[in-house]
């Protein structure tokens, strides 16, 4: 596995130099796009790991689906899905069109910037610092890590261009989804800001793969919020590339504009890439490659 992880980067560095660094998150712009790393940690806890793979990078969309998973575990399904629709939108991720149709009333989907709204809205915490302490304690408790934190300075760069976000929120507010605009905005754009390494997404799926247990045997995420956070993984997780990715690939995956992109495959491992060069949709470009070598060469499609 580790040598097939490395020939893997390696035929797969080329495609660092396609694509490009999020632009419209000022301190993502910055950062060096010819990096590429991939952690892998395997049911009988076995950790394999290469590439740039020290690298720190923020979760951004990636933590969509813990806010889900705490959400639903603090309001119970049906509520949270009262506000919050289960269907791929097809659109790009920070999209304003589906909301306009009126008979759909609310996002589409929790893994879409207005969904994943609505969802953070509804995390237990009286503010946003509460809501996200909340959620970095569930990461570290997944991961074994309590150093993972989030990074002020993203939160800020993110915060001062987020114009587009402030838009859906206020959308949402005038559906009677969120109450708070600024505050609602401030909790999702701090838990965006949350810094990993691969090693720690590779531990986050591998819970998601062991039905919410943790390696060190915690059940920490219901079975039944696992599958469906998987689920929601697949048809929404790579944004509107999902269908294509889950053909090519056939991992529950969730990326994100930082460049990560966190898998989880079935009762056999963790998967953390990082590759901060994205294609027009907002995914790894290289990231997305070496997955799809993976997959192949250890016939990891779930399908
Ligand atoms: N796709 C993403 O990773 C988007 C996350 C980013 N913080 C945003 O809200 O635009």
């Amino acid at each position: 596995m580790q040598q097939t992880l490395e020939q893997l980067i390696e035929a797969c560095y080329s495609l660092t130099g396609e694509g490009n660094c999020a632009e419209y998150i000022p301190l993502l712009a910055e950062v060096n796009p010819k990096q590429l790393a991939i952690a892998i940690i395997t049911h009988d806890h076995q950790v394999y790991q290469a590439g740039d793979y020290q690298a720190l990078f923020t979760l951004q969309s990636i933590s969509k689906i813990f806010a889900l998973a705490l959400a639903v575990m603090d309001q119970g399904e049906a509520k949270v899905f009262d506000r919050v629709g289960m269907e791929p939108t097809g659109d790009p991720f920070n999209s304003i069109y589906k909301m306009e149709i009126f008979s759909y009333e609310k996002p589409l989907n929790p893994m879409i910037n207005a969904g994943a709204m609505v969802v953070t809205s509804m995390i237990k915490g009286r503010t946003a610092q509460e809501k996200v302490e909340r959620l970095l304690a569930l990461l570290r408790e997944m991961t074994g890590n309590p150093k993972i934190d989030m990074v002020e300075e993203v939160y800020q760069s993110e915060m001062e261009h987020a114009n587009r976000n402030r838009a859906l929120a206020y959308y949402l507010k005038e559906l009677g989804l969120i109450e708070d605009v600024e505050a609602t905005l401030e909790a999702y754009i701090r838990q965006c800001a949350i810094q990993v390494t691969c090693e720690d997404m590779a531990r986050m799926g591998l819970c998601l793969a062991r039905y919410g247990v943790t390696d060190r045997g915690t059940p920490l995420i219901p079975t039944a919020i696992s599958k469906m956070l998987k689920t929601f993984m697949v048809t929404c997780g790579m944004y509107n590339s999902s269908g294509e990715f889950a053909i090519k690939v056939g991992i529950p995956a969730k990326s994100g504009v930082s460049g990560g992109i966190l898998a989880a495959v079935p009762n056999r491992m963790g998967i953390g890439v990082f590759g901060p060069a994205l294609d027009r949709k907002g995914n790894s470009v290289a990231g997305v490659k070496l997955l799809e070598e993976l997959s192949k060469r250890f016939d990891l499609s779930i399908f």
